[in-house]
């Protein structure tokens, strides 16, 4: 036994290479792995029968009419998807200046609800609980005559749209809005009427996102007038979505959210390090379109990316994730 007497061969006792030989070598040590258990998939319904229409900045997904979309639930469903987030597009003709459709007891999201978890009733039903789809203005709170978005009396319509959303069986009701204090008022309206055991999934770190255009363009949304940086975060600030996420949590919140995800790893992974419930991350629509829109150009391969993509917001430190691309995630998974 001589050593090498070649000395521009080095003499190394660390090889990480080693455990990267061949697949199943791999997949031993992979540190995050994927998994249908990690998707949740929103949806949007509107108003209607048979119908389904792609939204042009999201493709490949659809404003379904109810119909249609229990097919599609099911078929989910079929692949291992446990729960969905519903959103609802609401005609011109029934939003108002005070959101008041979204408490309907006979509303789009309640009858909706309600037809899911006939049909499909062991899918998790997540309501989002936010005005903006149902105010003419388009904001997610009440405003007064100069425009100014009012906390208080916005989150008294929310308690009654979240009670109302759990009176159908939604599962759990995610308030999506930014309002402060929101999360302990629902709470204390949910168990007062015996809903103790409907969750809340909270929207506690939302930043005032670019990314959300194309969404906005799925239900109609967008704001008439000004901006959301009232209520919705600035991008500069990680310390600050500690704080919201301390409050949320201390008000009751079940499952924390941090949106959107790609541009804010960082604070997916600040969170996860600093609480100990579930964190959430929505992948939100701007982040899909990207992605879409970049594969449609021949410019990216689009299911690597998309896996790559969903596996970083894993490792940043999320435990679930809101995307779009969950049903084609779960095709590829199951
Ligand atoms: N309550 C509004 C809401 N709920 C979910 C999204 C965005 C989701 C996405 O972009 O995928 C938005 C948009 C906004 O805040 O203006
Ligand atoms: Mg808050």
């Amino acid at each position: 036994m001589t050593s090498n007497p070649d000395s521009s061969v080095p003499n190394i006792t660390h090889r990480p290479r080693r455990l990267r030989r061949t697949p199943a070598l791999r997949r031993m040590v992979k540190e995050t792995n994927l998994s249908v258990n990690d998707l949740i998939y929103p949806l949007f319904v509107m108003e209607g029968e048979g119908k389904k229409v792609e939204i042009t900045s999201m493709p490949g997904c659809y404003r379904y009419t109810p119909d249609l979309l229990l097919e599609e639930i099911a078929a989910v469903a079929e692949l291992g998807i446990n729960a969905i987030a519903l959103f609802p597009v609401i005609s011109e003709s029934k939003k108002d200046d005070t959101g008041s459709e979204s408490y309907n007891p006979e509303g789009l999201v309640q009858q909706t609800v309600q037809a899911i978890k006939q049909a499909v009733p062991q899918i998790v039903v997540i309501t989002d609980v936010a005005l903006d789809p149902f105010t003419t203005h388009g904001h997610d709170g009440l405003i007064d005559e100069n425009g100014t978005i009012l906390n208080d009396p916005t989150v008294e319509v929310l308690v009654k749209m979240a009670l109302s959303q759990a009176e159908s069986g939604a599962d759990m009701v995610a308030p999506s809005d930014m309002m402060d204090g929101r999360i302990g008022a629902i709470r204390k309206a949910l168990d007062a009427e015996g809903y103790i055991n409907v969750g809340i999934l909270a929207y506690s770190a939302k930043y005032a996102s670019a990314y959300y255009g194309p969404f906005r363009d799925a239900l109609d949304s967008a704001p008439k007038f000004g901006d959301k940086k009232t209520y919705q975060m600035d991008a500069g600030n990680a310390r600050e979505a500690i704080k919201e996420t301390f409050l949320d949590i201390a008000e009751g919140a079940d499952i924390v959210m941090v949106k959107p995800a790609l541009a804010y790893l960082d604070i997916i992974h600040q969170i996860r390090s600093e609480t100990n419930l579930p964190v959430a991350a929505y992948n939100v629509s701007g982040e899909y379109a990207m992605i879409k829109a970049a594969a449609q150009q021949g410019w990216i391969d689009e299911k690597q990316v998309m896996l790559e993509t969903l596996l970083s917001i894993k490792r940043a430190g999320a435990d679930l994730i809101l995307t779009y691309f969950a049903k084609e995630v779960a095709m590829i998974l199951g």
